[in-house]
Formats: C-alpha cells, sequence, structure tokens
C-alpha cells in the first residue's frame, strides 16, 4: 500500500516510528514531514498529505501533531478527504469500517508509541463495510 505521512515537531518519534514499521511490512511511504524536532506549523505538513491522497498517488494518509486536531482539521478542508482524530485501535477501526477513512490523524502527546503503532496496525487493517454507511458517508459532502 502506498501511504503519504505528515507530521509537525511534535510526531517526529512516532511518525519515525511508524515509517519504520510499515516500511518493514512492505509499504511505500511518501514522507513530508518534518524530520525535525524544530517547530513548525502542523498545516504546512498537512496539505501535502491530503493532496498526495486526493491526487491518488497515495491510497491513504497518517498525519501527527500533539494534539492531533490542528492536523485533522487542515486535511479536513478538503473535499473527499475523510480524516478522522484516533486515540484507541477500536476508533481507528470503525473509522475505516463505518467512515471510509481515507486518513487517520494521531495524537502523539496523548498516545504511547506503542499504542500509536497499534492505532495504526488497526486503522491499516480495517476496511469500509458498505452497506448503510454507504449511504451516510455519501451525505457527508454538503
Ligand atoms: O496545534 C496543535 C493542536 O492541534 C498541535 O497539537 C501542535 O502539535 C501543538 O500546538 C504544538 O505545540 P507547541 O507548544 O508549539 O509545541
Amino acid at each position: 500500500m502506498k501511504i503519504a505521512i505528515g507530521g509537525d515537531h511534535a510526531a517526529v518519534e512516532l511518525k519515525a516510528a511508524i515509517i519504520n514499521k510499515l516500511e518493514s511490512a512492505g509499504h511505500e511511504l511518501h514522507n513530508f514531514g518534518t524530520d525535525s524536532t524544530d517547530s513548525v506549523d502542523y498545516p504546512d505538513f498537512g496539505h501535502p498529505v491530503a493532496k498526495e491522497v486526493l491526487n491518488g498517488d497515495a491510497d491513504l494518509g497518517i498525519v501527527i501533531c500533539g494534539s492531533g486536531n490542528g492536523i485533522n482539521m487542515t486535511v479536513n478542508k478538503y473535499a473527499g478527504i475523510r480524516s478522522a482524530l484516533a486515540w484507541n485501535e477500536e476508533l481507528a477501526s470503525l473509522a475505516r469500517q463505518h467512515n471510509n477513512a481515507n486518513i487517520l490523524a494521531l495524537p502523539a502527546r496523548f498516545v504511547s508509541m506503542e499504542e500509536g503503532l497499534a492505532i495504526t496496525d488497526a486503522f491499516l487493517n480495517a476496511s469500509f463495510e458498505g452497506g448503510r454507511h454507504e449511504r451516510r458517508v455519501a451525505k457527508i459532502a454538503p
């Protein structure tokens, strides 16, 4: 799977661990940074992930900031992006199963490294259930 990933300075350690794990599992990661703990602005790293998913160069995206909120808000500005903030595995699975989320937003300062990796796995391993959820997801667009 091709996965776009980006985050701010709060995300660096978790992002690196996710990239390492997913590349080892055979996924192709497109890393849009930041890879430094110098303070940056999370929108600058969310926009390229949203664009990569929308143009089809990535199948899914992962965005990370301290709370997950700012970068989640950023990518959800794009029509066609359904980004879900998840702080446990069940929320991540449900985001794919019920909402057909195409981006996972992680709160780096509120999950452990182990939890962040497990949440990512749950997101990638789940799939959209369709059925009644198809109608609801179609109604998300205004
Ligand atoms: O902006 C955020 C909230 O959605 C992110 O959590 C940022 O990572 C956070 O604001 C960064 O805070 P810092 O005090 O500038 O490190």
